[in-house]
């Protein structure tokens, strides 16, 4: 069975064939039009607290570059925003494009960006797994960060100088005590919306938090996510890891809220 991936054959428009909720109401990413965003007084600010964060390893799982972080306590933890409750932060990975062109997942009133980052967590208050809350309809929260390419940026380069240890799908490495603090933008004003994970199984189970303003990164750090592979060091096809990203999904009876 050739198992789901970004090409042709095997690409986001026959994900349907193996996984159906892919045409359900509630998909992600989506296409935010600002105007047409509802400002919500009510919604809070988002609170990060990430000081205590615990980084585990750096792994290629032949989708994306994904670093994981122990959630077995609430360590790190985002909270406000429109979430009822503490959720805990499990991984986070990143989509980008092929040269120059784009990559982000979530567009922008038509304009997509170079890359966008996935900070993953779970609610562990009301589910006792994160399989389980990944189930959930919220059960994930998933906060995003556009990536636009220009200066360099100064922390950055602490993920794309591991890249190349795990070039290959299925390879991993240690990387302890990063806080991804680092890589995020000066404001925190965000749109909301009720969605879906952006690859299979696609459940619709993610509260996202879209934050508004990008964060610089150069064309010479992206280049180093592109190097990365999507096959294995023992396939002799290889296959560069990019344009690893699904395109907007209808936005069907959804409203897309605005912080301040
Ligand atoms: C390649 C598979 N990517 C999945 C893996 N997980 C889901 C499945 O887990 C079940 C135990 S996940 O919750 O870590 C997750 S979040 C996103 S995204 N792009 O929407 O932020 C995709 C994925
Ligand atoms: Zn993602």
């Amino acid at each position: 069975i050739n198992s789901w991936g970004y090409g042709k054959e095997n690409g986001p428009s026959v994900w349907h064939k193996d996984f159906p909720v892919a045409q359900g109401n509630r998909q992600s990413p989506i296409e935010i039009i600002p105007k047409q965003a509802s400002y919500d007084p009510s919604l809070q600010a988002i609170l990060l607290n990430y000081d205590h964060c615990s980084s585990i390893n750096i792994s290629n799982n032949g989708h994306s570059v994904v670093v994981d972080f122990d959630d077995s306590d609430d360590r790190s933890v985002i909270q406000g925003g429109p979430l009822d409750n503490p959720y805990r932060l499990k991984q986070f990975h990143f989509h980008w494009g092929g040269k120059g062109c784009h990559g982000s997942e979530h567009t922008v009133a038509g304009r997509s960006y170079a890359s966008e980052l996935h900070l993953v967590h779970w609610n562990a208050v009301k589910y006792q797994t994160f399989g389980e809350a990944a189930a959930a309809p919220d059960g994930l929260t998933v906060l995003a960060i556009f990536l636009e390419t220009g200066d360099e940026h100064r922390w950055l380069h602490r993920i794309t100088d591991t890249l190349y240890m795990v070039k290959f799908k299925g390879s991993a490495t240690d990387f302890k005590s990063f806080n991804p603090k680092c890589l995020l933008p000066s404001t925190l004003q965000y749109w909301t919306y009720l969605g879906s994970l952006t690859t299979p199984p696609l459940h619709e189970s993610v509260i996202w938090i879209v934050l508004k303003e990008p964060i610089t990164v150069s064309e010479r750090q992206l280049g180093k996510f592109r190097m990365l592979l999507a096959t294995g060091e023992e396939e002799d096809q290889r296959m560069h890891m990019e344009n690893n990203y699904r395109t907007p999904q209808p936005l069907k009876d959804r409203e897309v809220r605005s912080s301040n």
